[in-house]
């Protein structure tokens, strides 16, 4: 346990209708209580209870004290706390000064200002929370939508943590296993010991693997796909944006290079988010606005996640469209073949030469006739199975990723040598690498850099 008491402000500096200071620590209780007046003095308050009262400087003047502010006061006595700590919270008014000056005394009075993130790594060193759920408690707070908040809190509450901790505790088994084993060598056990790992390494490596892909498809849910939609003039592009994004947001005319600057639109396309980049349309042209445009429109193909390449079905294909389709065959593209309601000029056969026909789809923006196959489409790409959003665990902080790529690498390794025959002492190091990497994931053994470095990523007062 920690000596020092620790204090900070745990609100956002600024206009608000209050702010919260929050001390943790052996003395946390004491140190409010000295300068607290309320009808029961904060040492005989029983935990989770809150006091109203003021926060008054006694040391001001002989007789005279000084009224700071009007506070309520919460005690959480340790274990059950944020930090496992004892835990006083004191909500003051609004604004900046009130809460600075409370702060203020209270660092005077016996406690110290807290780093960063200290409030979060105490709730780590005491064991309440293990460091996944700590780094969890930071992307909570950076998180820029429900879906990135949701998931951020479900592992704060432990859900990659109560993934990863059977599985290390099915390679531990493993380790015990194969070491009684060896210490007891009879005819054979080598052999049995081979397929038993083999057997366990393949199960953690498909679970391992499981949490890779998810997490690329969480990172796809957290922050949509970037998606670029090219094209002819005329094609219909800035008509698909605004049939996916059910407004009119750009415009739209029967004048070919009508949109000249990229227009951006988040959508939603069965339930996987959007970030709809419509362009200029391709083309060679005289016109320096336009030209521009057009530059605009290669730039952002380079960066796309998705390109939508949308051909006119109600015209034969260009030169210009050949070349767009040749170019962009190997990447993440789905041909879009529009003006259905039309009738068709467009031979889809030389589309189809290069675009398997899941790829290919056809559909009326004017008419909004068409988009789920779109849909489909867009999530086939992406996701193996149905987009769930419910209740997966998403792997998002790089460390994490990081560890389980490393965890992989070392049950191949291990599951490799058990076909070449090699001892089964220098599998065991494979499978106790696979073992340590799961648990640098919940912290085991962390040391204090990586600490540091975890928890300077948080604000003040977390
Ligand atoms: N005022 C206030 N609001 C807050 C927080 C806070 O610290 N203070 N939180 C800070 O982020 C979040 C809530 N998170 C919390 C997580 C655990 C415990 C806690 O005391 N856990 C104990 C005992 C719980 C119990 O009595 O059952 C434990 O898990 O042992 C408190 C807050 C959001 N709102
Ligand atoms: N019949 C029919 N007309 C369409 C359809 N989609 C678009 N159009 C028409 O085609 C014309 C061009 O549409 P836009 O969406 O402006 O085309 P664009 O690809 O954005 O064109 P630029 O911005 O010039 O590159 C407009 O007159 C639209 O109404 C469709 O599905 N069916
Ligand atoms: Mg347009």
């Amino acid at each position: 346990m920690n000596e020092d008491t620790i204090a900070a402000i745990a609100t956002a500096l600024g206009e608000g209708s209050i702010a919260v200071v929050r001390v943790s620590g052996p003395d946390a209780v004491d140190t409010v209580a000295k300068v607290l007046k309320s009808k029961t003095d904060l040492r005989e308050a029983p935990s989770h209870t809150v006091q109203y009262g003021w926060i008054v400087d006694r040391e001001q003047g002989q007789d005279q004290e000084l009224v700071l502010d009007e506070v309520l006061v919460t005690v959480m006595k340790g274990p059950r706390s944020f930090t496992a700590e004892d835990v006083v919270e004191v909500s003051t008014h609004g604004g900046i000064v009130a809460v600075k000056s409370v702060l203020e005394l209270i660092l005077r009075s016996g406690a110290r200002m807290a780093e960063p993130g200290e409030f979060t790594k105490r709730a780590f060193l005491n064991g309440r929370i293990d460091l996944a759920q700590a780094e969890a408690v930071i992307d909570l707070i950076r998180s820029k939508s429900d879906r990135a908040f949701q998931m951020a809190r479900k592992q704060a509450e432990g859900a990659l943590s109560k993934m990863i901790f059977p599985m290390r505790q099915k390679l531990i088994e493993l380790l015990a296993h194969v070491e009684v084993n060896i210490d007891y060598p009879e005819h054979d056990v080598d052999n049995v010991s081979a397929d038993l790992i083999r057997e366990q390494c393949t199960e953690t490596l498909a679970q391992v693997e499981k949490l890779l892909n998810q997490a690329n498809e969480g990172k796809i849910l957290r922050e949509g796909i970037m998606t670029v939609i090219v094209g002819r003039p005329n094609a219909g592009k800035s008509s698909l944006l605004n049939a996916l994004a059910r407004e009119n947001k750009a415009i739209v005319t029967d004048i070919p290079g009508t949109t000249r600057d990229i227009v951006e639109e988040s959508v939603a396309l069965a339930g996987i988010p959007l970030r709809l980049l419509d362009t200029a349309g391709i083309r060679e042209t005289s016109d320096k606005v336009e030209q521009i445009g057009v530059e605009r429109s290669h730039t952002a193909l380079v960066e796309a996640e998705l390109i939508l390449l949308v051909l006119n079905h109600h015209e034969p294909l260009h030169e210009d469209e050949r070349k767009l389709l040749a170019q962009l065959k190997d990447r993440p593209t789905i041909v879009v073949v529009n003006k259905i309601d039309l009738p068709g000029e467009l031979d889809v056969s030389e589309v189809e030469r290069d675009y398997p026909k899941e790829r290919i789809v056809s559909l009326s923006a004017k008419e909004g006739e068409g988009i789920e196959a779109l849909e489909l489409a867009v999530s086939s790409l992406f996701f193996s199975g149905k987009v769930e959003a419910g209740d997966m665990t998403y792997v998002s902080n790089a460390r994490h990723i990081a560890l389980l790529y490393e965890t992989k690498r070392s049950l191949k390794d291990a599951i490799q040598a058990t076909y070449e025959g090699i001892p089964i002492d220098l599998i065991q190091i494979d499978i106790a690498a696979s073992w340590e990497s799961l648990g640098q994931i919940l912290g085991d053994a962390a040391g204090d850099s990586l600490l540091d470095q975890i928890f300077s990523q948080f604000c003040l007062g977390k």
